[in-house]
C-alpha cells in the first residue's frame, strides 16, 4: 500500500520527505498546512502533542487524524519528550552534523576583522561565536535558509552581514554547499544535540513501515545527544553542545555546556560499550549530563528557561511555504 507521507511546504521539508519517499520506495507526499488550528480536525488536545512549534504540531496531528501515514521531522528541532499515540520508528543514517560557517568572499572566522556582523538565531551559536570571537558583533537573525544566505554580503547596509552560521546538513539537502567557506570542527564546536539526523514518525504500533530505514549507528548516537538534553532539564535552545559516534563499537559521547556569553564553558565526555548495558545510549547520556551537573552546568546557562523554544532556538525553515 502507498505510504503518505505529510510534509510542510518549505523547501527543506521537502527535501528532506522526498529523500525518506524515495528511500520507501511506494510513498506519496501530501501537503500539510502550516497555518490554523487543526486541534478539532483530529480531535486531540494541544497540550497532549508535548508543547511543540506549530508545524510539528500539525504534522503531528495530521497523522493521529489518519490523514497521513508517516512525518519526517529535523530530529534536533523535536523536544525530547515523546509524543503521546506516535512513535519515531526510524532514524536514517545521520548526515553531517557540523555547522558550517560561511563568510563574504569567503572570509573564516578567524580571519574577520573586529566589529564584522555576524548572524544567527541560536543561543548556543551566538555563545561560540562570542566564545572564540569575543569582538565580533552577533546579530540575531531568523527565516529560511535562502533567506540568511542572501544576507551575506547584501547591498542594503542594515541587511548586510559578514557571515553566518548554519548546519552542514540543511546545506547539503538544498545543494547550498558552495559559499561555505569552513566547516567547524565538532571538538572545538560541537553542534545541537541530533544535528543532521532525521526522525520518522509514525503512529504507535505502525512501525514496520518505516523500520527498513532505521540505522542504528545514528540512532544510538543520538540517543544519547538527546538524553543529555533530557538530563540536563534543558530545552533545544539551550546553550548546549553534544556529539556521539559508535566506532569499533564504541559509543563514544562528549556535551559542551556554554554560559550564554560565551566566556565559560564545561566539557564532559564518557564512552561505553553499547552490548554491556540494557538501554546503552540512555545511560551514557545520563552520565555525560550528571558529570557536567556535578561540574555546575546548572550554574553556567539557563538551561530551562530556553526550554519553551525548539529547534536550536533557530527556525531556519521560517515556517513558510517557500
Ligand atoms: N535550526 C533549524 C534547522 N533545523 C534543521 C536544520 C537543518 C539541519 C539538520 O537537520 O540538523 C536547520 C538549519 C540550521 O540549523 O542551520
Amino acid at each position: 500500500m502507498t505510504l503518505r507521507i505529510g510534509t510542510r511546504g518549505s523547501a527543506l521539508a521537502l527535501a528532506q520527505s522526498g529523500q525518506v519517499a524515495t528511500r520507501l520506495g511506494d510513498a506519496q507526499l501530501v501537503p500539510i498546512s502550516s497555518e490554523g488550528d487543526r486541534t478539532q480536525a483530529a480531535g486531540t488536545p494541544l497540550a497532549q502533542l508535548g508543547g511543540t512549534g506549530v508545524f510539528v504540531t500539525n504534522l503531528r496531528q495530521a497523522l493521529l487524524a489518519g490523514e497521513v501515514d508517516v512525518i519526517v521531522h529535523s530530529l534536533k528541532d523535536l523536544p525530547t519528550a515523546p509524543a503521546e499515540g506516535l512513535e519515531i520508528a526510524a532514524i536514517p543514517k545521520r548526515a553531517d552534523a557540523r555547522d558550517a560557517f560561511i563568510g563574504r568572499d569567503g572570509v573564516k572566522l578567524a580571519d574577520l576583522p573586529a566589529g564584522a556582523r555576524v548572524g544567527t538565531g541560536s543561543p548556543r551559536r551566538r555563545a561560540q561565536l562570542a566564545s572564540v570571537r569575543p569582538d565580533i558583533e552577533v546579530v540575531d537573525i531568523r527565516g529560511n535558509i535562502d533567506t540568511r544566505l542572501a544576507r551575506v554580503g547584501a547591498d542594503d547596509p542594515e541587511r548586510n552581514l559578514d557571515a553566518i552560521v548554519l548546519a552542514v546538513a540543511g546545506l547539503e539537502r538544498l545543494d547550498r554547499l558552495h559559499p561555505v567557506s569552513e566547516l567547524l570542527s565538532i571538538s572545538d564546536w560541537p553542534t545541537a544535540p541530533g544535528q543532521g539526523a532525521l526522525a520518522v514518525e509514525v503512529r504507535a504500533g505502525e512501525g514496520h513501515k518505516v523500520a527498513k530505514l532505521d540505522h542504528r549507528p545514528s540512532r544510538l548516537a543520538v540517543e544519547a545527544e538527546r538524553t543529555v538534553l533530557a538530563a540536563l532539564e534543558a530545552g533545544c535552545a539551550a546553550p548546549v553542545g553534544a556529539h556521539a559516534i559508535l566506532e569499533d563499537g564504541l559509543l563514544f559521547l562528549s556535551a559542551r555546556v556554554y554560559s550564554l556569553d560565551g566566556t565559560q564553558h564545561l566539557t564532559a565526555s564518557h564512552a561505553a560499550y553499547p552490548e554491556d548495558e540494557k538501554d546503552p545510549a540512555a545511560v551514557l547520556g545520563r552520565l555525560v549530563a550528571e558529570d557536567l551537573l556535578e561540574q555546575g552546568a546548572a550554574d553556567l546557562a539557563p538551561l530551562g528557561a530556553s526550554g519553551a523554544l525548539h529547534g536550536d532556538g533557530d527556525i531556519a525553515d521560517g515556517g513558510s511555504a517557500s
